[in-house]
């Protein structure tokens, strides 16, 4: 099995709305994997729908090896789950947590548990209740990964935390990449995603709109400044493939990926119609906007969307 998940064109609608559409993508064995998408994007649903908490309303929806339709017992105990608002018992403290934790799984949970407390510098002793919002979050790290999943889901693990405690936390994650694991990370947050993904999925309004390497989506991209001769000339035909476009005066300014040959946009300076060429590799910020952009809405906001962070 190469891939740990495989989403085939799966659809899921809350009544008339289609909150996940025709989705699919692959995320590979051993590597960090980021749902990049806005608030309602769609990605707690896909997440739901993998764990068997949700049934798709149409497609495929395979985890481990198994469809997650009929098998939803057996992948959620092979998988570590962290969702955006992990419930904890107050009244525990780190290690009863554990404890109680371990009597739902086999031997060793309890030790690893300990383990992972440790490495994450939690107190045993210490009671949820007296926490602070980044130690809960190394808790229920620790809880979901305390049985060694091979594959760790982590819904906006971050939001709320501080940016030390942040980065802490995803460095841990890139270090279970390592460790072979898989970790399929669910974030509006660009800064997180840049720093820890492998791979990309850009999620809009329920749909998969690109899945990529980081290093595909970011090495191949230009932000390319074409001032023409005339102030009504059209934008000069672009290499690879036209996210976004806009003209401000005679200046075109047009984000382009998958461009093989950057001299390919240098030459664009020989056309008629061009005065002057500059280009500039764009942050994944970027090309993301570009995406949330490109062919308007496709379809009516069903909420207040929040707007994009960045770390
Ligand atoms: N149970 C539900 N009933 C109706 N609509 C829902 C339900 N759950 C989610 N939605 C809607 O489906 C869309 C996708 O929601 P989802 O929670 O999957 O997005 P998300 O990308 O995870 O967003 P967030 O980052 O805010 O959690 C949103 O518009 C949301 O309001």
């Amino acid at each position: 099995m190469t891939n740990v998940i495989e989403i085939d064109r799966v659809t899921k609608r809350y009544g008339s709305f289609t909150a996940v559409d025709e989705a699919t993508l692959r995320v590979p064995k051993g590597c960090v994997f980021a749902l990049l998408g806005e608030n309602g994007a769609g990605k707690t649903t896909l997440v739901r729908m993998l764990l068997g908490l949700l049934t798709p309303d149409g497609g495929a929806v395979s985890v481990l090896g198994r469809d997650s339709t009929r098998h939803g017992e057996e992948i959620r105990r092979q998988v570590g789950y962290v969702p955006e608002r992990p419930t904890l018992y107050e009244w525990m403290t780190a290690a009863e947590i554990g404890w109680f934790t371990a009597g739902f799984y086999p031997d060793g949970y309890e030790q690893h548990y300990r383990n992972l407390l440790d490495r994450f510098r939690v107190p045993p002793g210490r009671k949820i209740s007296k926490m602070s919002k980044g130690m809960r979050a190394k808790v229920a790290l620790s809880l979901a990964m305390a049985h060694r999943p091979p594959l760790l889901v982590l819904d906006e693990p971050t939001s709320g935390l501080d940016t030390l405690v942040r980065r802490e936390f995803l460095e841990s994650m890139v270090d279970l990449a390592a460790e072979g694991h898989t970790v399929l990370l669910s974030s509006h947050l660009i800064g997180e995603v840049e720093r820890v993904a492998d791979q990309v999925a850009i999620v809009r309004e329920g749909r998969v709109l690109a899945v990529d390497p980081l290093d595909r989506l970011k090495l191949g991209a230009y932000e390319i400044t074409a001032t023409m001769q005339g102030a009504a000339s059209a934008p000069p035909p672009t290499p690879g493939t036209l996210l976004e476009s806009s003209r401000r005066g005679k200046q075109w300014r047009l984000l382009v990926r998958d461009v093989d040959d950057e001299a390919a946009i240098d030459r664009l300076a020989e056309l008629d119609s061009v005065a002057v060429v500059d280009r500039r590799t764009p942050g994944l910020e970027e090309i993301f906007v570009a995406y949330m952009k490109q062919s308007g809405p496709l379809r009516q906001a069903a909420e207040h969307r929040a707007p994009l962070e960045q770390v």
